[in-house]
């Protein structure tokens, strides 16, 4: 039986604050980033007018991508924007912010990120210069200790997540693993085979992610590995093609093991060993259970299957409020294959969690699901 969606109509609740909290600050932020004309900045002003209060409309009749939508919008168009789910809501959110910054529309915005200064600035940081610096404590570690780190960097990797850092829940503090273990993701691994990695943010979680990616190639734990992408500029920060190369260049031009790790990631993609996917499901407002045959096949064909963050995991597990002792594999037994999730806790759909441990992180009295602190990893061989 699933649980009931998690929604944004009650005030107050975690989807209510991203859509009358968190977004309209987002859309300042853009405001400030880009000379937008009056057309654009009309067009931002009514995406939150009708997101807070209006009713779902339609694309527009020539927007590229118009069937597909129409079929993923089948039902709710006409509807108030209140009834729709979270995960529902945030997807076509975000579809219509880029039609609203004349994203796919013939002008001087057609193409552009409106997130790529946020992005950009975030791979310059000194804080990635920092994390990219400690890469080279790796090469003097045994290989246990350089395969918990490469675990652990791309799941802590999920903390910098740029639409997260708007909300008033980020904590920016770092506690444990509420469930799972570096040693429970590498058991997973067995032969050589493809690996898929779908990830979630660029610049410094998606650093991390090709460290692990890089890790998973050169201990032979993987023969293959196939890297699922964003097609378009999705939830702030999440990657897109061009990231990957914004990233790889960032890790081949620095010096020490992020250079050398940028090297062999480069050398991959050139021999074929990485490919870089973006399928237009990861941009769809659709649980995972629902992906499309060909998406199905490619997750059925793969040794393991790696979802980064915490979208990923909404979409994997189903974004309801489910109790959160309900067992991961129940809630998986839709996927195709053997699946890792690797995740800092960010919205309020958690599962797999001893029932202890839930009443010990709510005896804390922190808001433990949504303030980023905690983190998971969770395995379905
Ligand atoms: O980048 P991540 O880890 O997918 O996090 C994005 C998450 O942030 C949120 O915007 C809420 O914190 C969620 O809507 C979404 O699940």
């Amino acid at each position: 039986m699933d649980a009931p969606l998690i929604s944004i109509d009650e005030p107050g609740s975690f989807g209510w604050r991203v859509f009358h909290e968190r977004h309209p600050v987002m859309i300042e932020r853009l405001r400030a980033a880009h000379p937008f004309g009056p057309d654009v900045r009309d067009a931002l002003s009514a995406l939150l007018e009708e997101t807070t209060g209006g009713v779902v409309a339609a694309l527009d009749e020539d927007a590229p991508d118009h069937d597909v939508w129409t079929a993923w919008t089948a039902g709710q168009l006409g509807r108030p924007w209140s009834e729709m789910s979270f995960l529902w809501a945030e997807s076509y959110f975000f579809r219509k912010l880029l039609a609203a910054t004349g994203y796919f529309a013939p002008g001087p915005w057609r193409g552009v990120d409106p997130f790529a200064p946020m992005k950009r600035a975030e791979l310059s940081s000194a804080a990635t210069a920092e994390t990219l610096k400690a890469l080279d404590a790796l090469p003097g570690l045994a290989d246990a200790d350089r395969d918990a780190a490469a675990v652990a960097a791309a799941v802590w990797g999920n903390q910098a997540d740029l639409a997260f850092q708007l909300s008033t829940d980020a904590s920016g503090t770092t506690s444990g693993l509420v469930t799972g273990s570096p040693e429970e993701f590498w058991s997973l691994f067995a032969e050589p085979g493809e690996v898929h990695l779908v990830a979630d943010n660029a610049a410094g979680e998606l650093a991390a992610d090709l460290v692990l990616i890089d890790r998973l190639l050169t201990t032979g734990r993987a023969a293959h590995v196939v890297l699922h992408v964003k097609p378009t500029p999705y939830y702030v920060s999440d990657a897109t093609p061009t990231d990957v190369l914004e990233v790889l260049h960032r890790l081949t031009g620095s010096p020490g093991e992020a250079g050398e790790i940028g090297r062999r990631v480069e050398e991959a993609l050139r021999d074929g060993r990485i490919a870089v996917r973006a399928h237009r499901f990861f941009c769809a407002p659709k649980e995972f259970g629902e992906m499309p045959d060909d998406l199905r096949a490619e997750f059925a064909s793969a040794a393991v299957t790696i979802f980064k963050g915490d979208l990923n995991y909404r979409r994997l597990v189903g974004d309801r409020h489910w109790p959160a002792t309900t067992p991961f594999a129940d809630v998986v037994s839709h996927f195709p294959g053997p699946v890792a999730t690797l995740r800092v806790l960010k919205s309020e759909v958690v599962v797999g969690l001893p029932a202890a441990t839930v009443s010990s992180l709510d005896a804390e009295g922190q808001a433990w699901r949504t303030q980023g602190s905690h983190a998971l990893i969770q395995t379905r061989a």
